[in-house]
């Protein structure tokens, strides 16, 4: 009939894209190819900003850390098998992390699939995916895009936020179907994160054990960064008097220079207190577990955990007083108590830990202001951490082994979800996909400082970040090598294993696509390159001279290598 010649149709591509904008995602990061090349173009010329990377492990991190910094998750969109491998270990940092992203590869026909026919890129990737993710989906029918969308954004930012795999056949994105049909397919999420509030008799408990404190201290991880209620944790801080600690990237939650701050002060807080509250702070590696010598003697802790997860508590040791919900919620329910229940902390605790802070503060000092050539480590991140105190809304990326561990206690951060490293797997090669996600989620400069081996897992982004002209600054501390640049090879016959070509020019790379490109030897040199630079706005890499000596094996966690006792004859 009439009505049927001219229905109006739609089609797989144009209901991923309406499912994708109907619920705010405005961008996706990847790379084109077979199947998906078209829904690229096609999600670009709807509006959405498709940011095209070199390999799809940084457009992952991309996606990734553009969830932690807006809650909303990131997209990652790659082709099938071989960039969906690529995209898997972004996914599955992520997923590590609690970083809500979605990464959609297109994928063969599951009848091929399933028949092992050896189809062009042929994997099943949807249970290659599910043990590397929170969720994984895949959509056979254009009906079910509205849903399968819906179902990868909720189960990306509910709950602990994480990783999702989206499958999209190929045949898919072809599928017509009645444009009417089509719209109503589309769900926009209702209250996808949900708040969850803590039980009553669980914030009471948590009070009980905070009033017994001697030694209280606040631990902040990264989940309080994610969480956005920063001035709950503020007022947790300050209206308790408990000193805090906090991990990596959290950070600038409160100034590092605040003066409850014991981050300078992190082994004899850790050591000394006696009741230790965990702010979205997992007790895994990074804090030793919650036992061993950092943490003094055994049973001398009490401690109270906020986390969202409830399968989070006793993972390492008891937590007498768990905490479970959002960490807004939860912070907000303790805050009703706090100044009413709990005096604060004795001053001799609070002292101890100024008094110790100050100390070791005062040593590092000692060790920032040398204008010496070659620079070493501290030299060179005393310029930096003059420079972040001066631009404290510029975003820090920051991964290496020397060049994370040393730079992480020089750089101070004054604002929230400004650092931005790697994370709890200790990862390399999360820089440039955080660098231009950093750039185009916040508009913020952004100033990534590289070891020389991590730049090099992403340096091809480089002309990424030129083509689209973001005012990234890298600086890429050059000590020819993994943690030294001074291996040598016993047999004489090749280069050590962990050093690299002698006085690289990783400035050249930028020129090459556009940008600016300096080398530098000294810390001045280096102030001056990185200020013209985050005033120009310019895509810029320097080239930092670091003396080869002075770096140690991997950096502060050297004792985590295996040794062999057994001495060749
Ligand atoms: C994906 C992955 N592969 C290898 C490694 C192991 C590693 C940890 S740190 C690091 C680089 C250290 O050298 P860099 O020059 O960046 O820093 P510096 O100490 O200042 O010289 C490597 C290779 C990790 N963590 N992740
Ligand atoms: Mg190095």
């Amino acid at each position: 009939t009439d009505a049927s010649v001219h229905q109006e149709l739609t089609d797989g591509f144009n209901l991923v894209i309406d499912a994708l904008k109907l619920n705010g995602i405005e961008t996706i990061y990847g790379v084109p190819g077979i199947p998906i090349t078209d829904l690229g173009r096609m999600a670009q010329a709807a509006g959405i900003r498709v940011v095209s990377f070199r390999h799809e492990q940084h457009a992952g991190n991309a996606a990734a850390i553009a969830g932690f910094l807006t809650k909303k998750p990131g997209i990652c969109l790659t082709v099938s098998a071989p960039g969906f491998l690529n995209g898997l270990t972004a996914l599955a940092n992520a997923t590590t992390n609690c970083f809500p992203m979605i990464l959609i590869s297109g994928s063969s026909e599951r009848e091929i699939v399933d028949l092992q026919q050896g189809d062009y890129e042929e994997m099943d990737q949807l249970s290659i995916a599910k043990p590397l993710c929170k969720a994984a989906f895949r959509v056979l029918h254009a009906e079910d895009i509205g849903i399968g969308v819906a179902r990868a954004i909720r189960a990306a930012v509910s709950g602990r936020p994480g990783g999702v795999y989206l499958d999209l056949p190929a045949k898919l994105l072809s599928q017509t179907l009645d444009a009417e049909k089509g719209a109503k397919s589309l769900i926009k999420v209702i209250d996808p994160a949900p708040a969850q509030i803590p039980a009553p008799e669980a914030v009471q408990r948590a009070i009980d054990v905070l009033k017994t404190a001697k030694k209280p201290l606040i631990v902040l991880g990264k989940g309080a960064a994610y969480a956005q209620c920063d001035d709950a944790i503020r007022q947790l801080v300050e209206k308790s008097g408990i000193p805090f600690v906090p991990m990596s990237m959290a950070k600038g939650l409160l100034p590092d220079t605040h003066p409850l701050s014991a981050g300078a002060a992190r082994s004899t807080a850790l050591k000394d207190s006696d009741v230790v509250l965990l702010v979205g702070a997992r007790l895994n590696w990074l804090l030793s577990h919650g036992k061993g010598k950092t943490w003094g003697a055994p049973g001398s802790k009490k401690f109270i955990q906020i986390d969202i997860e409830p399968k989070e508590m006793d993972s390492n040791v008891e937590i007498v007083a768990p905490l479970v919900g959002d960490i807004g919620s939860c912070v907000n329910a303790l805050l009703g108590h706090i100044n009413a229940d709990c005096p604060p902390p004795p001053a001799e605790w609070t002292n101890a830990i100024v008094e110790k802070r100050n100390a070791n503060i005062a040593k590092m000092a000692t060790k920032l202001g040398k204008n010496s050539i070659p620079m070493d480590f501290h030299s060179a991140l005393g310029a930096l951490r003059t420079i972040i105190e001066q631009r404290p809304d510029a975003i820090l990326v920051n991964e290496g082994a020397n060049t994370l561990d040393l730079a992480r206690g020089v750089i101070n951060m004054y604002q929230p979800r400004k650092r931005l490293d790697v994370g709890t797997w200790g990862v390399m090669g999360i820089g440039m996909g955080f660098a231009v996600a950093a750039a185009i989620e916040t508009g913020k400069p952004v100033l990534a400082v590289e070891g020389d081996s991590a730049f090099g897992f992403s340096g091809m982004e480089v002309e990424t970040i030129c083509r689209y002209n973001l005012p990234v600054c890298i600086v890429v501390f050059n000590n020819n090598g993994i943690y030294r640049g001074t291996d040598t090879d016993p047999t004489g016959r090749d280069p050590g294993t962990t050093v690299f070509v002698k006085d690289s020019r990783y400035d050249k790379m930028m020129e090459a696509f556009g940008g600016v490109g300096v080398h530098v030897e000294t810390p001045d040199a280096l102030s001056r390159a990185v200020n013209e630079a985050m005033d120009s706005g310019r895509p810029t890499l320097i080239n930092a001279a670091i003396d080869p000596e002075a770096g140690s094996e991997s950096g502060n966690i050297g004792n985590l290598n295996p040794q062999s006792v057994v001495k060749k004859k």
